[in-house]
């Protein structure tokens, strides 16, 4: 994979909360505009350390997890990480990678119900009503390059995504249209000068996400783009990602 050209949420490394240098820097809304509707929200300290800790106790131990089979390019595969999902009344089942989840209720857990209202109000104008947890137990758990593009989701995905435990790098890579492929076979070799113009955006973004910290991808986030959290030999401690999603 090409070396990322950029990387935030640098400050990620500090995840003391005793330390005073960034405290008003890290808890800051970082917005990044990837360029044709597509848009980026990184809140590095999202909710308090200690308070992360605990959701991420009861998550740990509470949530029914399970690590079921999917199919990816038509092989049948063991899921490399834990999930679990929730959903309100009545929605339309979710499907991915040939698996539906059972869907829990809300009221089971009643604590997801206090981080799903704390994101609520950070993201005024936004209804949450379903959420896909993630359990990283170690660094050889990941989740591949993919898209959050389910058509019960929309044209244009809000996906709120909550970080508890260890730091894992969360990529994001433009998807390649056919035209843009074509071209980059027909250029190699080519002098600068003949190669299409870069537009400002960057193709590839890296965030270190911290415990306790908030992502959200927003506009044509999901179209435009893919994303993933790669294997990485040195994470070595449980990581819990909290999904909230809006089934329409
Ligand atoms: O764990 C993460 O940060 C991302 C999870 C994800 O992309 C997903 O559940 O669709
Ligand atoms: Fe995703």
């Amino acid at each position: 994979m090409n070396s990322f050209k950029r990387q935030v949420g640098s400050e990620a490394r500090n995840s003391n909360p005793s330390s005073s240098s960034s405290d008003s820097e890290t808890r800051k809304r970082q917005t990044f505009d990837l360029g044709n509707g597509s848009e980026v929200i990184y809140i590095p300290r999202f909710l308090s350390f200690d308070d992360s800790w605990k959701w991420f106790h009861y998550l740990n131990k509470e949530i029914p997890w399970t690590r079921p089979s999917i199919r990816v390019f038509g092989r049948s595969c063991i899921q490399p990480r834990d999930t679990c999902y929730i959903a309100s009344e009545g929605l339309p089942e979710l499907c991915y990678s040939g698996y539906q989840p059972h869907a829990y209720s809300w009221d089971d857990y009643p604590p997801l119900k206090n981080i799903l209202a704390a994101v609520h109000e950070a993201l005024p104008g936004s209804n949450f009503n379903s959420l896909l947890l993630n359990r990283y137990k170690c660094g050889s758990d990941y989740v591949a390059w993919h898209s959050d593009d389910e058509k019960l989701y929309g044209p244009t995905p809000e996906i709120a995504s909550v970080s508890f435990g260890c730091e894992r790098e969360f990529l994001l890579k433009k998807r390649t249209s056919k035209i843009t492929q074509v071209q980059a076979i027909r250029c190699a070799g080519e002098p600068a000068s003949k190669k299409p113009r870069q537009n400002k955006h960057s193709d590839q973004h890296s965030f270190m996400l911290k415990h306790g910290s908030l992502l959200v991808m927003r506009g044509n986030t999901q179209r435009d783009w893919l994303h993933s959290v790669p294997k990485r030999a040195n994470a070595d401690a449980v990581r819990i990602n909290l999904t909230f999603r809006c089934v329409l």
